[in-house]
C-alpha cells in the first residue's frame, strides 16, 4: 500500500484570526487543538512561528498546516488531524510575523516559548542585560520593522506594527509552565517598550489584554518511532505527528475585547483567579517531574513511567504532595483526585516521557515548581526533606552525573556545582535564590543529601 500524505484536499484552511509564537509540540497538542474542536461554523486559523529553528515550519508547510494529533492512552492510540494551523512560519520570516500582527483579521496572539524565553532578570522584570535583548534594543531603537530575536522583542515589534496599522484589541495567551504568565509576559514587554518608545504604553493600556493561562496536558518530543507507528496505524505518512496523553486542561482568565475562538465548549474553563489552579499545577504534576527528572536519573530511569514504577521514587513522590497539600488553596479533596490522576498519568507505560526533556532548565523550572512550597514551609518552621533530596540531586546533575546539562545558565552553574560541597552548595542554592543560601541548617542538609546519594550510586 503506498503511504498518503495530509492534505486539505482543496478544503481551504481556517482564515487566520490567531497568532502563536513558538510552535512545537505542546501548541499542537493543546491550544491548536482545543481551536480546531471550537471551530464549528466560526472557525479560527492559527499562523504559527517557531521560536528559533525553521524545520518544524518547513515541515508543516508542505503538509499544509496539518498534522496527527496520536492520543496515547495505556490501552491504544487514537489518530485525530488538526486543522487548525493554516499557515507556519520559520522564526526568520520576521516580515509575516508583521504583517499577521497588523492584521485587524488578528485578535489572538498564543505563546508556549519555554520559562527561559521570556528573559528575565532575578527580580522579574526583563533581562536588559542579556546580550541578544541588548542586541534587540539597538535593531528596534534603529528599525521598528527590522528584524530580532528575543521573545520581547519579537511581541514588542508586533505591537508597534499593529499600532501603525490601528488593527484593533488584541489578547496575548502565553501558555507556558510559570505562575502568572500573564503578568511575566506583559511585564517583560512593557519593560521593553520604556526603553524602545514609551508612547507605546498608553496605547498598549488601551489596545492589548494579556490573559493568564494554567495549561496541561503532558506531551514527550515526538521520536522517529510514533512517525512510523502512525504511518502503520493510519497509512499517512505524517512527517511531524504528536503524542499526547488523553488528559487535558486549559483554565483561563482575561479580557478577550477582540474575540476569541469558543475554547469554553471544548473544555477550557474561563474563570478570574487562575493561581489556584496554576499552584496545583505547577507543584503538584511540575514539581514532581523535577522531582523525577532528577531523582530518578541519578536511579538510572529515563522516562517518567520508569521512575514511578521505582519504590523509592514513588515514596518521594508522596512526601512530595504531602508537603504541597496545607498550601494548596482549592477545595480539600481536590488536591487528592488531581494526585491519584497523576499516579495514573505518570505510569502511562506507553507514554515514554523523557526525563531528559523535563531536567531542561531546571535554574528556570526549580524555582516555581519547589521554591513556593519550601518557603513556606521553612517560614512555618519546618524543612521538607524531599526538597533537600531534589536540591541534592539536581546539584549532582550539574556536576555532571547522569542526564546531560541542557540550561540557560550552564555556563555559570556548571563550573559552579563542580567546586568542594562547602563552596557548591550555597553556591548554586544561592543561583535559584539567594535567601536559600544563607540558610545555614538548610546548606548543611543539601551537603549531607549529597554526600548520601553520592554515596549510594
Ligand atoms: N510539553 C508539555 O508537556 C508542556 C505542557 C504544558 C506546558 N508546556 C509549555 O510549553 C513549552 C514548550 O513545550 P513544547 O513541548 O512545545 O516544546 P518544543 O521544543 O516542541 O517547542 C518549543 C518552542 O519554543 C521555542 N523556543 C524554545 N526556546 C525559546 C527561546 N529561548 N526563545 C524563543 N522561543 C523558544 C522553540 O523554538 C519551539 O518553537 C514548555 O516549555 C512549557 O512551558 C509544555
Ligand atoms: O515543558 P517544560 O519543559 O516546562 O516541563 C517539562 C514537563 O514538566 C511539562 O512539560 C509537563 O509535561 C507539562 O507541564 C504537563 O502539562
Amino acid at each position: 500500500m503506498t503511504a498518503q500524505s495530509l492534505t486539505r484536499g482543496g478544503v481551504a484552511a481556517p482564515p487566520v484570526r490567531a497568532v502563536h509564537l513558538g510552535l512545537g509540540s505542546f501548541f499542537r497538542a493543546h491550544q491548536a487543538w482545543y481551536t480546531d474542536r471550537a471551530a464549528g461554523d466560526d472557525p479560527w486559523g492559527f499562523a504559527g512561528f517557531t521560536g528559533r529553528r525553521p524545520d518544524l515550519a518547513d515541515t508543516l508547510s508542505a503538509q499544509q498546516g496539518l498534522y496527527t494529533l496520536v492520543t496515547r492512552a495505556a490501552e491504544g492510540d487514537r489518530h485525530d488531524v488538526v486543522r487548525s494551523v493554516s499557515r507556519a512560519h520559520a522564526a526568520s520570516d520576521h516580515h509575516a510575523w508583521l504583517a499577521h500582527l497588523s492584521s485587524g483579521d488578528v485578535r489572538v496572539l498564543t505563546l508556549t516559548v519555554t520559562e527561559a524565553g521570556y528573559l528575565r532578570n532575578a527580580r522579574g522584570g526583563l533581562d536588559a542585560d542579556d546580550p541578544v535583548v541588548r542586541r534587540d534594543l539597538t535593531v528596534l531603537r534603529d528599525d521598528p520593522t527590522a528584524p530580532v530575536r528575543s521573545v520581547p522583542a519579537r511581541v514588542l515589534a508586533g505591537l508597534l506594527a499593529r499600532r501603525r496599522s490601528d488593527a484593533g484589541p488584541l489578547t496575548l495567551v502565553p501558555c507556558d509552565n510559570l505562575p502568572d504568565n500573564g503578568g511575566v509576559l506583559a511585564r517583560v514587554v512593557r519593560d521593553l517598550a520604556e526603553l524602545v518608545d514609551p508612547s507605546l504604553l498608553d496605547w498598549m493600556d488601551e489596545r492589548v489584554s494579556t490573559a493568564t493561562t494554567m495549561v496541561d496536558r503532558i506531551t514527550p518530543e515526538p521520536t522517529d518511532a510514533d512517525r512510523r507507528a502512525v504511518l502503520e496505524a493510519t497509512g499517512v505518512d505524517d512527517r511531524s505527528p504528536v503524542v499526547t496523553e488523553p488528559f487535558s486542561e486549559w483554565v483561563i482568565a482575561g479580557e478577550f475585547p477582540g474575540g476569541r475562538p469558543a475554547w469554553e465548549d471544548t473544555g477550557a474553563v474561563f474563570t478570574d483567579a487562575v493561581q489556584p489552579f496554576e499552584e496545583r499545577k505547577l507543584w503538584l504534576l511540575n514539581g514532581a517531574h523535577s522531582l523525577l527528572a532528577y531523582v530518578g536519573s541519578l536511579r538510572g530511569h529515563t522516562t517518567v513511567d520508569e521512575a514511578v514504577a521505582d519504590p523509592h521514587c514513588a515514596a518521594l513522590l508522596d512526601e512530595w504532595w504531602r508537603a504541597c497539600t496545607p498550601h494548596l488553596s482549592l477545595p480539600p479533596g481536590d488536591a487528592e483526585r488531581y494526585c491519584a490522576a497523576l499516579r495514573e498519568r505518570f505510569a502511562n507505560p506507553r507514554m515514554r516521557h523523557a526525563l531528559g526533556q523535563i531536567a531542561t532548565d531546571g535554574s528556570q523550572k526549580l524555582p516555581v515548581r519547589l521554591l513556593p512550597v519550601l518557603h513556606r514551609d521553612l517560614d512555618a518552621g519546618h524543612r521538607p526533606d524531599v526538597v533537600v533530596t531534589v536540591l541534592a540531586a539536581w546539584l549532582l546533575h550539574l556536576r555532571g552525573t547522569g542526564l546531560p546539562v541542557r540550561d540557560v545558565r550552564a555556563a555559570e552553574l556548571e563550573p559552579a556545582a563542580q567546586a568542594p560541597l562547602p563552596q557548591s552548595v550555597p553556591a548554586v542554592l544561592a543561583a535559584l535564590d539567594p535567601a536559600l543560601a544563607d540558610d545555614a541548617e538548610l546548606v548543611t542538609a543539601v551537603r549531607s543529601r549529597v554526600a548520601d546519594l553520592s554515596g549510594h550510586r
